[in-house]
């Protein structure tokens, strides 16, 4: 197992605005293990979707470099699944083409694609709303679909920016499980971008804590548990009031 699958060396990102350009992200350098999962923490405008969207190969860096299995991360790729807060499924497709749509320009026949997208349903407890219209689903069942979508390629990596902000603390409690258990079963390299530490700390094997003006590695916590893990566990809380403790101090 490689232990700089995905690998971030002294990234740089800076935007051009009105009066001259503002530095968004400091010198950020991190290794990723193949089948690790990440959690990226922050106060608001400290980076970290900007960070993500590097990953995503939405936005380039203006300095350093990344590269995921040994290739530089340029534009977007379905060998890097995405899942975004807003869902952003089709209303006009059913479930089932929404899913199949990302496998547009996969190589695989009809039946293979219908077939693949089926068990990625299954794996996300949906199968049985395969021709349902979006309309018809909560926000929960939504954010399973796009899970199911950013997975359904088999991707090298699975980034997610804040997928759970927009649901209620139930139904956000209820993904996350789900989340832990589906990253268990298929043991892929997870990038989680959040607000959340409690969320952060239940699902990283370590959480990556920035700082803002300009965005920088604070410091990372290793999340010494195995999983699958129990929210109540008392290491958990430690953690994050550490890291708590360390938001107050920025
Ligand atoms: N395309 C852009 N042009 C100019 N500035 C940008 C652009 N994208 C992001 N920024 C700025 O970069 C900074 C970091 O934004 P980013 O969204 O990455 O932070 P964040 O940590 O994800 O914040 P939040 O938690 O509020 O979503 C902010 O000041 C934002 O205004």
């Amino acid at each position: 197992m490689r232990s700089d699958f995905l690998s971030l060396r002294q990234v740089d990102k800076r935007f051009p605005v009105e009066d001259g350009e503002l530095h968004v992200l400091d010198d950020i350098s991190l290794n990723i293990r193949q089948g690790e999962f990440i959690s990226i923490v922050g106060g608001s405008g400290c980076g970290k979707s900007t960070l993500l969207r590097l990953l995503v190969g939405l936005e380039q860096a203006s300095g350093g470099s990344l590269q995921l299995d040994g290739a530089p991360i340029e534009g977007t790729d379905p060998e890097r699944g995405i899942v975004f807060q807003d869902h952003r499924l089709y209303p006009w497709l059913t479930v089932e083409d929404n899913v199949l749509l990302a496998l547009l320009n996969s190589p695989l026949s009809k039946a293979e694609r219908l077939q693949r997208v089926h068990e990625h349903l299954r794996l996300v407890g949906l199968e049985a709303f395969a021709r349902a219209w979006p309309a018809q689903l909560s926000g929960g069942m939504s954010q399973r679909v796009a899970i199911a979508r950013g997975l359904v390629n088999r991707p090298k990596i699975l980034l997610l920016d804040e997928p759970f902000g927009a649901l209620d603390a139930l139904t956000r409690a209820q993904l996350q499980e789900e989340l832990a258990r589906i990253w268990l079963a298929e043991g892929i390299t997870t990038v989680l971008v959040t607000h959340d530490v409690d969320e952060a700390v239940f699902l990283g094997d370590r959480v990556v804590v920035m700082q803002p003006r300009p965005g920088k590695i604070g410091r990372i916590v290793e999340v010494d548990l195995p999983h699958p893990r129990h929210r109540d566990h008392p290491r958990l809380h430690e953690l994050r009031s550490d890291i708590l403790r360390d938001f107050a101090r920025h």
